[in-house]
């Protein structure tokens, strides 16, 4: 089954990737999708985590600005919006080295089908930090990667839910976004990873409903380790909330769904 699945998405991968280059998309717009990444193709180790554009079924973008954004979070979420686009020849728009990476609740489901995981389960499973219907809820946050600096930032507005020590953030919440954020720039730099270590240093509280910035850049890769610094700061940088280290490790698809 599993082999089964992962015949199929080359083969939709081998036949979409022209199709969308033909079109102009351009294939860093999509980080889980780059032909360095289709098997066979480069690597060893691949990343298979999301199923558009090869279904009709487009999931919704959870990292797009909503209602219950303040106005400190929105301005910065169009200021490193702006950075995604610039001016060409004749006004057209092109490509820069930064990129908005889109955000779903949940991972693809293809290689589960009763085999790996149960059916109930899977229909359930979703991302641990869009797993909170509720706008404003728990994590909002939109990450930009700088595909030139191989850094991300992440524009991060805390909700109630996340509560740990009074009217601050929980310090496990503040450790979940940083291993979103240094995981999401893993990925795109290295395809598929898990998290092998996380070293989190707490500087400063970070008060409940402020929106801050997670700074992420590559250190080094050392065959399939990927080590990522991160800091966490207030909105205007002045303020160091959190320091960090984070050790990917890429791994193949098998090693997912090993029991
Ligand atoms: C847009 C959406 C973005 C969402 C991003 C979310 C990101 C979230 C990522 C996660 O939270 S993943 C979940 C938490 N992580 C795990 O569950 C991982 C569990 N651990 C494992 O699966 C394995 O231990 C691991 C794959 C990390 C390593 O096992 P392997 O058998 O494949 O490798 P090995 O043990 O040979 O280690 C490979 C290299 O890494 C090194 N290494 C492994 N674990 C280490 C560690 N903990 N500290 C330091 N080095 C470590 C190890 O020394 C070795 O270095 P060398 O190649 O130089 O010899």
């Amino acid at each position: 089954m599993l082999r089964r699945a992962v015949s199929a998405f080359c083969y939709a991968a081998a036949r979409a990737i022209p199709a969308l280059r033909q079109r102009n998309i351009a294939l860093p717009q999509l980080p889980f999708l780059r032909a360095s990444l289709i098997p066979g193709l480069n690597s060893d180790y691949q990343s298979v985590t999301l199923s558009w554009p090869f279904s009709s079924f487009r999931p919704r973008d959870y990292s797009l600005p909503n209602p219950s954004w303040s106005p400190q979070m929105l301005r910065l979420y169009n200021y490193y919006n702006n950075l995604c686009e610039q001016d060409g020849e004749g006004g057209k728009k092109e490509i820069g080295p930064w990129i908005r990476l889109p955000s779903y609740n949940r991972t693809v489901k293809y290689a589960t089908g009763g085999q790996c995981l149960s059916k109930v389960l899977q229909a359930k499973a979703r991302l641990f930090t869009r797993n909170i219907e509720e706008e404003g809820a728990a994590f909002e946050y939109a990450m930009f990667l700088n595909t030139e600096e191989k850094a991300a930032v992440c524009v991060f507005q805390a909700g109630p839910l996340l509560e740990g020590p009074v009217g601050n953030l929980h310090g496990g919440a503040i450790a979940t976004i940083i291993d979103t954020v240094t995981g999401a720039l893993s990925i795109y730099l290295g395809g598929l990873v898990v998290t092998a270590n996380l070293n989190v240093n707490y500087r400063s509280p970070i008060p409940l409903g402020s929106v801050v910035l997670v700074h992420a850049a590559l250190e080094k890769m050392e065959d399939r380790k990927i080590y990522i610094s991160c800091q966490v700061t207030s909105s205007d940088g002045s303020k160091l909330h959190t320091e960090a280290t984070a050790l990917f490790v890429k791994v193949n698809v098998g090693h997912l769904f090993e029991r």
